[in-house]
């Protein structure tokens, strides 16, 4: 791998990926990219996969001239579609040489109450956020990973209290969790690792594109509730995501970790508010070139 300039300034050893192939869906922006800047930066050759062709080549060039890494492919998928996923996973292998890593990332949904919801509508976010994982998972096991054992993280919701106004998603993150428990069971004796990651609320760029400044307003009400007083940033993911592929995770399969500063712990009933407080600040490695996710 050609290093010329690294700016991505991850906690792992620059070194701890550089004979691993990986791919992240979704890593075109947001969490997914940073994902796939953190891989690339330790050394792994990766692809990454989204719907919007323009979109996934212009971020393919840009996490090249973050981390120095040559290797780094974007391609066109849409990850519902079982063609394309397959499309995925061969031109991946051609590119690569093999998958080493499976990062499911690609995923979301938008808020509506049962009431008003299409079949539709719960479709296409089931398809997005439980069908299309399998799919990736299922073919890149067929096509690699059978053979030469892996690791998979899923990236989840938090889903065990329901999800209000998110029915669909909390439904399809619940059918992950299991589904991760499931593949790492089933998939042990080929040397497949699979977890899970499930982020809390990771306010970014595109995330408010798509909630709208609104609706992402209201979230300032939840801030104040959080232990750690703060959203959290799209490295604070990846990070547990990059422990968890690497062999500091050798004896974790079919796990979680939730990266939420605490969020999930809030109960309607506590009566314990978290003092206003910054002392548990960000950790922002790309914080030099924070624009470009
Ligand atoms: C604030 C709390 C945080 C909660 C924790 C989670 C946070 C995050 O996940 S942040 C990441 C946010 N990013 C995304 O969600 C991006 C990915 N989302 C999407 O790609 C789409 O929103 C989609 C998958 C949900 C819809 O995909 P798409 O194929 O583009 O959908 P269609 O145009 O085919 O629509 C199908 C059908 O779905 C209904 N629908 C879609 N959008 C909405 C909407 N905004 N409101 C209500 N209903 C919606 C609708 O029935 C669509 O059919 P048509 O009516 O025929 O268009
Ligand atoms: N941000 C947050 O607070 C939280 C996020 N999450 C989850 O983490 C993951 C990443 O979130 P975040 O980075 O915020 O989301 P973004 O909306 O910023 O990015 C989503 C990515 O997924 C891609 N994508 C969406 N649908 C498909 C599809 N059908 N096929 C291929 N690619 C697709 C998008 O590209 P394109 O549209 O071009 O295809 C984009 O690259 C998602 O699964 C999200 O639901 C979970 C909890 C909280």
């Amino acid at each position: 791998m050609s290093k010329s300039v690294n700016l991505a300034s991850s906690v792992f050893r620059t070194d701890i990926f550089s004979n691993k192939c990986s791919i992240v869906t979704g890593g075109s922006k947001g969490i997914g990219k940073a994902i796939a800047i953190e891989l690339a930066s330790l050394g792994s050759k990766v692809v990454i996969a989204s719907r919007n062709s323009k979109e996934i080549q212009e971020s393919a060039e840009s996490i090249k001239s973050i981390t120095g890494n040559e290797h780094i492919y974007g391609i066109e998928c849409d990850i519902r579609k079982e063609e394309s996923v397959k499309n995925l996973v061969k031109s991946s292998i051609d590119k690569l040489g093999g998958i080493n890593f499976l990062v499911n990332n690609a995923g979301g949904q938008f808020p509506c109450p049962v009431e008003n919801m299409t079949i539709k509508g719960w479709k296409a976010v089931i398809e997005n956020n439980l069908h299309g994982p399998f799919i990736m998972c299922k073919e890149v096991f067929d096509s690699y990973m059978k053979e030469n054992g892996g690791s998979i993280v899923n990236i989840l919701a938090e889903f065990k209290r329901g999800f209000p106004l998110m029915a669909h998603t909390g439904a399809a993150r619940s059918g992950m969790d299991n589904l991760t428990k499931t593949l790492s069971m089933e998939w042990a004796s080929y040397g497949i690792r699979v977890n899970a990651v499930i982020p809390g609320t990771i306010v970014h760029k595109s995330m408010i594109k798509h909630y709208g400044e609104k609706f992402t307003s209201v979230l300032d009400i939840l801030r104040k509730k959080i232990p750690v007083q703060r959203y959290g940033t799209c490295e604070e993911v990846s990070g547990a995501v990059c422990f968890l592929l690497s062999d500091a995770a050798s004896f974790m399969t079919g796990g979680s970790i939730i990266v939420d500063g605490g969020q999930t712990l809030i109960t309607p009933t506590s009566l314990f508010n978290v003092p206003e407080h910054s002392k548990l600040p960000a950790f922002q490695w790309l914080n030099n070139v924070k624009s470009k996710i």
